[in-house]
């Protein structure tokens, strides 16, 4: 932090971002005063310091785009209603400590993301994700927060260890299959840059996550998991799928390859419809078949339609981030819709 003193006694601070740019000035205003009283310029200077730690901390947040949340946190509370359901009880601190550890890998996943979209000039001024392009943080901070979310996110893994009775192979085969493809969305091969991406989202954020949360509560895998995150998979990627739909001219320009490059924009739509009303097929089905209580995600039809419409108009902008909403609604229907099922009523292996 650079202090500049002006003309006319107005002291200025230029507050620079980590990379030496992005400087804002902040006025102490001292311009009416002779001699600032005792302590004001101790005073100034800790309040200076905390605005910049404040307005750190929330480029840290806007880095980690928490918007996107939801699509971790649902499978979480997925795999532990079944835990619950179909297991009998669910331990509350296993249950914080794995969706702690699940959204320490999901917001690592971003910052690489972030990171490697920077470096191979994908992101742009237009982006959705504008961290590095508008120099809030340098890529070292990004670099830096990552590798701590890493960290924090094998640290609770460990502490998962202790608390549960799953087997440390089996834990450490799903928590390191997990971080290994949050990594490999866009760092080391990239899957994202080779269509591959909306794989990795269907499997992580699907099957991956519910399997991993249920396991964690039991102390043993099953595929049943796998069944029932179906729906909440298909619609989180239907979240992938639009961003990918909006991102497709800049993406191309960038010379890389996404799925809704290689479809183009009408097969693009039929995809998105797809991945957002199939997941309510299944819901009939349920409803219908086993208990009534399965049709409460079916309450969010309508944003569904909704979102159909933006799409099909072509109104990309905001449709990732309503999708997400419409996912974390769904997704706790969902939950809540197990949970309130009679017993012995949901289909079970
Ligand atoms: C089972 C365990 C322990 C963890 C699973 C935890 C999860 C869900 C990890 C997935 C991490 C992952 C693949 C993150 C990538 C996130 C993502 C899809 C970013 C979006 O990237 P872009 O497609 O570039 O979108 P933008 O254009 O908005 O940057
Ligand atoms: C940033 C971001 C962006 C997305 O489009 C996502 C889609 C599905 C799951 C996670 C996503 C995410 O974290």
């Amino acid at each position: 932090m650079a202090k500049e003193q002006k003309p006319g006694r107005v002291e200025t601070f230029v507050l620079a971002g980590s990379n030496g740019h992005n400087g804002q000035e902040w006025h102490t205003g001292l311009s009416n005063l002779a001699y600032p009283p005792p302590g004001a310029n101790r005073a100034s200077r800790m309040a200076r310091v905390a605005s910049d730690v404040r307005h750190k901390c929330a480029a840290y947040m806007l880095a980690l785009r928490p918007w996107s949340f939801s699509a971790s946190l649902t499978p979480v509370a997925l795999g532990s209603a079944l835990a619950y359901k179909l297991g009998g009880s669910v331990d509350l601190v296993i249950l914080m400590v794995c969706a702690v550890t699940v959204l320490m890998v999901h917001g690592a996943g971003n910052l690489v993301n972030t990171y490697y979209d920077f470096s191979k000039g994908i992101d742009h001024k237009k982006s959705d994700d504008r961290t590095l392009v508008d120099e809030i943080l340098a890529p070292q901070d990004v670099v830096m927060f990552g590798a701590l979310l890493y960290s924090l996110g094998c640290m609770c893994a460990t502490l998962l260890y202790f608390l549960s009775t799953l087997r440390l192979e089996h834990l450490a085969l799903i928590y390191f299959g997990g971080l290994s493809s949050s990594f490999l969305y866009t760092g080391g091969i990239g899957l994202k840059y080779v269509a591959l991406g909306d794989v990795v989202i269907l499997i992580t954020f699907g099957p991956l996550a519910v399997m991993f949360s249920h396991a964690v509560q039991v102390g043993y895998l099953s595929v049943l998991p796998l069944v029932y995150a179906v729906p909440l998979a298909l619609n989180t990627e239907a979240i992938l799928h639009s961003n990918n739909t909006r991102d497709m001219d800049s993406d191309k320009q960038a010379g890389i390859v996404t799925l809704a490059i290689l479809i183009g924009p009408t097969l693009s739509y039929v995809l998105y419809n797809l991945l957002l009303f199939v997941p309510y097929v299944l819901f009939c089905i349920l409803a219908t078949r086993y208990t009534i209580s399965m049709a409460l995600p079916l309450l969010t039809l309508p944003m569904a339609f909704s979102l159909e419409k933006q799409f099909r108009s072509r109104c990309y902008a905001k449709i990732p981030q309503k999708t997400a909403k419409l996912n974390l609604l769904m997704g706790l229907f969902y939950v809540f819709g197990i949970i309130l099922a009679p017993p012995g009523s949901l289909p079970s292996l």
